[in-house]
């Protein structure tokens, strides 16, 4: 435990009672634990996976993946023994890395080819994952003639499981032998792919952590077929590939619309939208984007997730229109709003209308998958920090399977910062951010994207945390 109060930095939920000066210096308190990393290029702080009734937590484990953090309720105490640390955050100058996503033959390796051939002064790694494939495509061949300075093949398997060994080791040798030589890399996943456990090798391995930042991950959809493979049922306990890439983007990119019309791209952005609504969201042709959209987007910075939150929270504050750029026709609007500023939006369950339709015919016994849609809580006032702490620790204790992307922005009593955080299932990153203004109202902005969401709970949970 000597080791624990040395490293462990706490923020939100970890809860913080920030000293009133320097802004610097927080108390850590019990769970979840988040811990600074110990290395220099070290930005945010991380958590580290729940495992319920544990009750310590080891960091001297040489295996990441077997840190575990104290997630009993029964233990969630202040820790006031002196577990200061600074959380002043150093200059990060680790290497952005893009996970690029999208269902089968969405036009991942188009977008990458545009990227790659695109004149952006950036020297690219890429590495490539398709199953069973021996050789990367002729275009993305002439693409590397034309720029990037790695182009490495992961084709024995699927990145997000069997071959998440060979991503750690790749991408430590490249940072080993190339340092310097390039400025980005980037991801192809195949198809398949389920981001998650991808998105969380970045915070979970130590090699990558300290020499690679993930800056967002890109999700293709393919206009025509997203919503057949929306609707693929599955056997219980098995994801839907193409649900899940969706909500974890930072970008989506809706493309092949010149194979449907106006409505059909309308309604699947509508769609798209009730699975992930924090995302940014361009419709294209053959991955034409601007690469300032892809990359260098800071999906997963802590600085970013605020303006992030914000367009959320305005959104669901003014119910306007959700244009992300100017071909974007996602004409949403959204006016749920109580009277006691608290706001809760639920989006409709993706499958129910499917679900809904097959019982109105004939009975069977499939389990249709429950869905992802997102959540957002926008609520002024602050919160009480041992509440928020218990309140939230058992909520990923008992539920961070299904919590797929949390962001946030948060007012805490005796904190005279913002409150920053972002989330990927149990892998949790929070700081304080700037002073809060002298007139600007403290409001709390939380989004929640994942699977059985019932935003009725987490709104009465969140607000039973406010003073
Ligand atoms: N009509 C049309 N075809 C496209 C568009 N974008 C890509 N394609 C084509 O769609 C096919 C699949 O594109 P890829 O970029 O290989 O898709 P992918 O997502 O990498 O495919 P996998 O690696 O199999 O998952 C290719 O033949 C592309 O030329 C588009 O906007 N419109």
């Amino acid at each position: 435990m000597a080791s624990m109060s040395m490293d462990i930095a706490t923020t939100f939920i970890g809860l913080a009672k920030l000293q009133t000066t320097p802004r610097s210096r927080v108390r850590a308190s019990v769970f979840p634990l988040l811990w600074r990393s110990k290395f220099r290029n070290s930005h945010s702080l991380r958590t580290i996976s729940i495992q319920p009734r544990i009750v310590s937590i080891d960091l001297s484990k040489s295996n990441p993946f077997s840190r575990r953090f104290t997630a009993a309720a029964a233990t969630a105490t202040p820790q006031t023994d002196g577990s200061d640390v600074s959380t002043k955050i150093p200059p990060d100058d680790r290497v952005p890395a893009t996970i690029i996503t999208g269902f089968l033959g969405s036009g991942k390796t188009t977008l990458l080819n545009h990227i790659l051939t695109a004149d952006h002064g950036k020297r690219i790694a890429v590495i490539e994952n398709e199953y069973g494939e021996v050789d990367i495509d002729g275009s993305l061949v002439a693409a590397k003639a034309a720029g990037a300075e790695d182009i490495v093949m992961l084709n024995n398997g699927c990145l997000c499981c069997t071959v998440r060994g060979d991503l750690v080791r790749m991408i430590a040798e490249l940072v080993d032998k190339k340092k310097g030589k390039f400025d980005h890399i980037v991801i192809e996943t195949t198809g398949l792919a389920n981001p998650a456990p991808i998105i969380q090798t970045f915070y979970a391995e130590d090699q990558i952590f300290n020499e690679v930042k993930l800056d967002g991950v890109v999700t293709l959809v393919d206009a025509k077929h997203a919503d057949f493979h929306l609707d693929d049922v599955k056997a219980k306990g098995v994801v839907n590939e193409a649900v899940e890439q969706i909500a974890y983007a930072d970008r989506i990119i809706v493309n092949k619309t010149d194979l449907v019309g106006e409505p059909n791209i309308a309604s699947l952005i509508q769609r798209i939208r009730s699975i992930n609504r924090m995302a940014h969201l361009k419709r294209t042709q053959f991955g034409k984007v601007d690469l300032d959209y892809v990359l260098g987007i800071g999906g997963f910075d802590l600085e970013r997730i605020e303006s992030a939150v914000n367009t959320e929270g305005s959104k669901e504050d003014h119910g306007s229109h959700d244009h992300d750029h100017e071909h974007e026709h996602d004409h949403e609007h959204h006016h749920l709003h109580d009277h006691k500023h608290v706001m809760v939006q639920r989006n409709l369950n993706v499958f129910t209308t499917n679900a809904e339709h097959h019982d109105d015919h004939h009975s069977h016994d499939h389990i249709h998958d429950p869905g992802v849609s997102s959540v957002s809580i926008v609520c002024e006032g602050s919160l009480d920090l041992e509440k928020a702490n218990m309140w939230l620790g058992t909520l990923l204790l008992e539920r961070s399977d299904d919590i797929y992307r949390m962001k946030g922005l948060l007012s805490v009593e005796g904190m005279n910062e913002r409150f920053v955080f972002q989330g990927v299932h149990d892998i949790f990153q929070g700081s304080p951010d700037r002073l809060w203004g002298p007139d600007e109202p403290r409001t709390n902005k939380i989004v929640f994207i994942g699977k059985n969401l019932n935003a009725q709970e987490l709104e009465k949970g969140f607000k039973a945390c406010l003073l």
